[in-house]
């Protein structure tokens, strides 16, 4: 019954809460941080100078004129995303106008600004600033020109060709390495919560960069090996959700690995969490007895054996029910590492300069 409970979807956002959102009502910009230990010591206007840029809410209409539908790059449960350029001729930024009638609100809002402002890495999102002004509240990221992975992995009118193999497997890698980072980088370990494709956005490079982070929760002191554990509301995204996380609200950073295996799932079959989760269920968790079936057809024979059956076996191990028995995220970055030294020795031998 729990396990079901995981994989249902209750909003229109594709997100499923089981208390009451947050209050979404706006004070002050002070407000904003009144809470942060790390900066309470402070006056607000230093504190925020130090955390991020506080942009004003006419630099950000005009840099997207006037939050137009034509300057609209996508749209997800918490904003509208707007590509925008700051000053004439300067780099894209992606602005994410929050949504009034989100089901989030101001602390989510918080809580992105307080981390992505804190936390560097290449494998997370860069938030160039933010704004709270007349009952707007807008962050402003790099633009990041290729997209989100979902739109890779799931062509639509606009993007059609597929992504080759070693691309998706590097890809996966960099989002495993930013995962690591936040589970144990840092002084106390943060769980993501919202792993989903929608939410590994893509750069020129095509390095990926996790974003979303605004469910994120702190846990404990991350040197301890004891699972982090922490006693939050449950909130998922359909397809996506830990079932272990949904059936008992222990939310550890085994959650994350969870979801990343969906990733996994999607990013060799091409198909929706959704359906990845049917599939799923109808053969017992075991991914190792459907992972065939439902392979890309574009990736049919372009997958070296040894590295496609240890790819099977990482998502198969993220998505193992009981969360103890999951990997953590240090040793699926490993094996994916291999994973991929795998298809280019592979590829070598038939082409001796393809991996130059
Ligand atoms: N920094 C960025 N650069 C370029 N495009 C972006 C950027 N951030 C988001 N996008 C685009 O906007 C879309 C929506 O992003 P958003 O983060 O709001 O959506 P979501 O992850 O689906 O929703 P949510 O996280 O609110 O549940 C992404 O799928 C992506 O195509």
């Amino acid at each position: 019954m729990g396990l079901l409970r995981g994989m249902c979807c209750f909003s229109k956002s594709n997100i499923s809460i089981e208390t009451k959102p947050s209050n979404p009502t706006l004070t002050s910009t002070k407000q904003l941080f009144s809470n942060q230990r790390l900066v309470s010591t402070k006056q607000p206007s230093s504190i925020i100078k130090e955390l991020c840029h506080h942009f004003s809410l006419a630099e950000l209409q005009s840099s997207t004129n006037n939050f137009n539908h034509s300057s609209i790059i996508g749209e997800g449960g918490f904003g509208v995303v707007y590509k925008g350029h700051l000053k004439q001729n300067s780099a894209a930024v992606a602005v994410k106008r929050c949504k009034k009638e989100s089901i989030f609100g101001f602390s989510e809002f918080k809580n992105e600004v307080v981390l992505l402002s804190q936390l560097h890495h290449p494998n997370l999102m860069s938030l160039v600033g933010f704004c709270v002004e007349r009952n707007e509240l807008v962050l402003v990221y790099e633009y990041m020109s290729n997209g989100s992975l979902f739109d890779h992995i799931h062509p639509n009118k606009i993007i059609r060709d597929p992504l080759p193999w070693k691309l998706r497997l590097k890809i996966c890698i960099g989002v495993a390495r930013g995962l690591h980072y936040l589970h144990t980088g840092l002084k106390y370990a943060i769980i993501h919560r919202h792993i989903k494709s929608r939410n590994i956005v893509l750069d020129h490079n095509w390095e990926p960069k996790i974003s979303g982070l605004f469910l994120s929760k702190r846990g404990p002191y991350s040197m301890s090996k004891s699972l982090i554990r922490v006693n939050s509301r449950v909130m998922s995204t359909c397809g996506y959700s830990d079932p272990e996380y949904a059936a008992t609200g222990d939310l550890t950073e085994k959650s994350d690995v969870y979801s990343f295996g969906i990733v996994l799932l999607e990013v060799f079959s091409a198909k929706s969490a959704m359906d990845l989760i049917k599939e799923h269920l109808k053969h017992k968790y075991l991914v190792k007895s459907y992972a065939e079936e439902i392979v890309d057809p574009f990736l049919k024979s372009k997958i070296d054996p040894s590295c496609w059956n240890l790819f099977v076996d990482i998502a198969h191990r993220c998505l193992v029910v009981d969360g103890r028995e999951r990997p953590d995220m240090g040793e699926v970055e490993v094996e994916l590492e291999h994973a991929l030294q795998l298809q280019e020795e592979a590829d070598s031998k038939y082409e001796p300069n393809a991996n130059s």
